[in-house]
């Protein structure tokens, strides 16, 4: 209710085709009913909010109705639903609520010699006017008998007391009917175009209203011939049917596109309807123009409506009723908050004397291979087939007074229009669905929207009881039979004061049939074939049925043969307005299943009705008091509701806000985590580079150590030689050393046992010997003297020799391994030994060079001795 308040305060332009200043300072013809006749007419943008009836008069003095105005550029407002998961309905919320809507010319305005009437100003608006008219129109259509709106030859006006030009059976045949209108001279006058609907009116009730809407030639399928293989070649498709005014005119095949240069002689007018749709209407407009009143009549007065719509498959009928359905539910809350408020019937917030309370209840069901299933049933099954299998099919049932029930359908209340489009919504994702060569969402079945309207209201009532007994408490019939029955006990009955409850319960039918196809066009095989049989078997016996009403012949009518002619027999037998929207191609291609359609549309136009407003008096204090518990168990919950709803809205706020937290914190967490990305993948590309130079190094060091591991083999291998080779020349050297040293020592032995010989023979007192001896002295010495030298230079060079490996040996091991530490430490070691045996050898040279200087200086003595002896 909240949300539909917010929106009746803006407004927005509106699509209504009233004349303004604006509109009629143009040259434009005036707008027609909202055909533009495919001719590409003049298209004029209204900006100019259409005004709504602040109140109505209820024609069966019932229930007041001084609704106060309402703000009809708010009622063009784009009501906020959500949009419909179902891709058909998307395609067209747009085209039910237009931002600004373009009223396009009727039709070919030049073949009009009447100045159009504008048709909002006259047909729906205010709403006074349009009562009025209704009843002025019965008063008319009573002097004119039999008028139903069928081409009038000579121009004259349908509904407007000419009779027709021919009996109307002769479009039983839809071909030879069509033909036989085509055939027939061209209608001059058009001034019926936009006059208010017709009420067709002239016998009891009123006539269904019929409109065709012709949808648009959709340049993706049809704009080019199928039929033409050379695309080079191919012509633009022609436009057999458009729109003039209220009536469709045939253009001959070789007029091409639009109608604009058609000429009379090669055009024909084929019938003239209560309204006709070109392909640039809207929705919108024709709900407001065919639908709003009698969606007004079911709020305000309590009578029944149903509007279905009809056409082959794909000309637009799901299209258009959804647009219906979004209106219907604008409208019908709209009516019910002007109710609420006090404008019209009052409410549970009305003084206290006078309570009310109203209901809005949605059912949807389906009819589908003559099975019918509710809609409002989750079946999982996403609009396919195959759903339906796992649904159960629902009875239909008829009570002594032939009311059609169907136990276990849903109910399910709506308290605003969100509420009724989510029903909707579910309904069409639930609808049977199948791709045709036609239409790729193509209904395959009949769909019933049913809306129950129902306004309980309870006042003090002066309750008259019957002298003779019968009291009145408890009974039920319509109000005016109450009225006629209270004058009658007037006289005979004494007055107590109690109270009334008035129960109105009126049903709003939207019906959108399925589409009926022929073969030829559709395409279809198999399953698709066996549906389209029962789809056009259906529609078949809806037709006959229409057309035996129509003739009102009294005959028998069997709403039997068909499962939807059973359900929809209460609005069919009278006790409903309806209003029948047949919708066709324009297309040359589908000329033979327009013509199809409009002799249904014809044929309708002759079924009459006369829905009675479903109003029931109860006095009853018991049933008051009933009545005002639930009223208040009502209100309790209602404030329940509220309360829920405040806490969920909370819940909904803190949520919010947590999101917006939470959105803020992954706001920050992803700046960090992209920060962290960047770090990391500049820390990749580093580690990267870093391993590659740390591999090639690695290799590089590999390559060096196995390298030196060669080198360190073959220094070792060298080293083991050398070492090897030098420790045998050592041991050589020193086994040479040690003989010669040996042999020297022997010699020396010899050489000593010579000179001990000699010095003997000497201190036996040979001079000479003495001098031998110190010759030999000498050359011992000097002997000696060479050895020291050759034994000093031999230490000299082997020590040289030895430091030297040593040293290149150290250089080269200290670089590679410890094991030539060892190595060298063993060759020291080694060397030590050596020198040690070197100093063992030089020690024993030492003692006997001191054994022979003994020896020489005991020889000199001994000389010394001798000489002095000698002396
Ligand atoms: N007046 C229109 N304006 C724009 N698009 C339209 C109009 N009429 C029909 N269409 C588009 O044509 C396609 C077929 O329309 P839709 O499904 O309503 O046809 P249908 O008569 O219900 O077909 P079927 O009987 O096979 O279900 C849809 O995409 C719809 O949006």
């Amino acid at each position: 209710m909240t949300m539909f308040n917010s929106r009746r305060k803006s407004s927005l332009p509106s699509p209504s085709p009233s004349p303004s200043p604006a509109s009629s300072s143009t040259s434009h013809p005036p707008s027609s009913s909202g055909g533009d006749g495919g001719g590409g007419k003049v298209a004029t943008r209204v900006l100019v909010p259409i005004r709504r009836p602040s109140g109505m008069p209820n024609p069966n003095g019932g229930i007041a109705a001084t609704t106060p105005p309402r703000d009809e550029a708010s009622r063009m407002t784009k009501p906020g639903i959500r949009s419909s998961p179902h891709a058909k309905s998307m395609a067209m919320e747009d085209d039910a609520f237009p931002i600004v809507t373009t009223a396009a010319s009727g039709g070919d305005g030049n073949r009009s010699t009447c100045p159009r009437t504008p048709k909002r100003s006259s047909a729906r608006s205010p709403g006074k006017d349009r009562i009025i008219s209704s009843a002025a129109r019965g008063s008319l259509a009573s002097k004119t008998p039999s008028m139903s709106g069928i081409v009038v030859d000579g121009g004259t006006t349908p509904g407007r007391g000419t009779p027709p030009p021919r009996e109307l059976s002769s479009f039983a045949s839809p071909s030879s009917s069509i033909a036989a209108v085509a055939a027939a001279p061209a209608c001059t006058t058009t001034t019926t175009s936009t006059s208010p609907i017709r009420g067709r009116s002239g016998e009891e009730g009123e006539g269904v209203r019929v409109c065709v809407r012709i949808r648009p030639m959709s340049i993706a399928t049809s704009d080019i011939d199928d039929d033409d293989d050379d695309a080079a070649t191919a012509q633009p498709r022609a436009y057999a049917l458009s729109a003039d005014g209220n009536a469709i005119v045939r253009n001959s095949p070789t007029d091409g596109r639009g109608g604009g240069s058609t000429s009379e002689d090669e055009t024909s007018r084929l019938c003239v309807y209560d309204r006709v749709y070109g392909e640039n209407s809207t929705t919108l407009q024709l709900y407001e123009e065919m639908v709003a009143d009698i969606v007004e009549s079911v709020v305000r007065q309590g009578r029944n409506g149903t509007v279905f719509t009809y056409g082959q498959t794909s000309t637009g009928k799901t299209h258009t009723m959804h647009g219906i359905l979004m209106a219907v539910g604008r409208d019908l809350f709209g009516m019910m908050m002007d109710d609420t408020r006090g404008g019209g019937i009052p409410s549970s917030f009305s003084p206290p004397h006078r309570k009310s309370l109203t209901t809005v209840r949605i059912s949807c069901m389906e009819l589908y291979n003559e099975e019918l299933r509710d809609l409002l049933v989750c079946c999982g099954g996403g609009g396919t087939t195959t759903a339906y299998a796992t649904t159960t099919s629902l009875p239909i049932q008829e009570d002594r007074r032939g009311n059609v029930q169907i136990p276990g359908l849903i109910e399910r209340i709506v308290n605003d229009i969100d509420e009724l489009m989510d029903a909707v919504r579910t309904a069409e994702g639930n609808r049977t669905v199948g791709s045709t060569a036609m239409n790729e969402r193509s209904s395959r079945s009949h769909t019933i929207f049913g809306i129950t309207y129902e306004r309980r209201e309870a006042m003090k009532a002066e309750v008259m009881h019957s002298l003779d007994g019968s009291g009145q408490g408890g009974s039920s019939s319509s109000e005016e039979e109450e009225e006629d029955k209270e004058n009658n006990r007037m006289s005979k009955s004494v007055t107590t004061s109690s109270r009334k409850v008035i129960t109105t319960a009126s049903n709003l039918y939207l019906v959108d049939l399925a589409g009926s196809e022929s073969v030829r066009v559709s395409g279809a095989t198999g399953q698709r074939q066996k549906e389209g049989g029962k789809i056009n078997q259906s529609l078949l016996t809806l037709s006959r049925v229409l057309s035996k009403l129509g003739k009102r012949d009294g005959g028998h009518i069997n709403y039997r043969d068909s499962k939807l002619t059973r359900i929809l027999k209460p609005s069919l037998s009278g006790n409903a307005r309806m209003g029948c929207i047949c919708c066709i191609s324009p297309d040359f291609k589908y000329l033979e299943e327009s013509k199809s359609t409009l002799d249904f549309a014809t044929r309708t136009m002759l079924v009459r009705t006369n829905a009675k407003s479903n109003t029931k008096v109860e006095y009853d204090d018991g049933l008051v008091k009933e009545f005002e518990r639930e009223i208040e168990r009502i209100k309790r919950e209602t404030a329940r509701s509220d309360e829920r709803r405040l806490q969920m809205e909370k819940a909904l706020q803190e949520s919010e806000d947590e999101i917006v937290c939470l959105k803020a914190n992954i706001e920050l967490a992803l700046g960090r985590a992209k920060c962290i990305e960047r770090e990391k993948t500049r820390l990749e590309v580093h580690l990267k580079k870093e391993i590659c130079d740390l591999k090639k190094h690695n290799n590089e060091l590999e390559r060096t150590l196995i390298e030196n591991e060669s080198e360190k083999h073959i220094l070792m291998k060298r080293q083991e030689d050398d070492r090897e080779s030098y420790l045998r020349e050592l041991k050589q050297m020193e086994v040479e050393q040690t003989l010669m040293a040996e042999k020297k020592n022997n010699e020396h032995q010899e050489k000593l046992k010579a000179l001990s010989v000699e010095i003997e023979a000497l201190r036996l007192g040979n001079t000479e010997s003495v001098i031998n001896l110190s010759n030999c002295v000498a050359e011992l010495e000097r002997t000696n003297q060479d050895l020291r030298g050759q034994l000093a230079s031999a230490k000299n060079s082997n020590n040289a020799a030895q430091e030297n490996d040593v040293a290149s040996l150290k250089a080269t091991i200290d670089d590679l391994t410890k094991d030539k530490l060892k190595l060298e430490q063993m060759l020291t070691n080694e060397i030590q030994k050596s020198m040690d045996r070197r100093n063992e050898a030089k020690e024993r040279r030492r003692k006997f060079k001191g054994k022979l200087v003994g020896m020489a200086e005991t020889l000199k003595d001994d000389l010394v001795h001798l000489s002095y002896q000698g002396e």
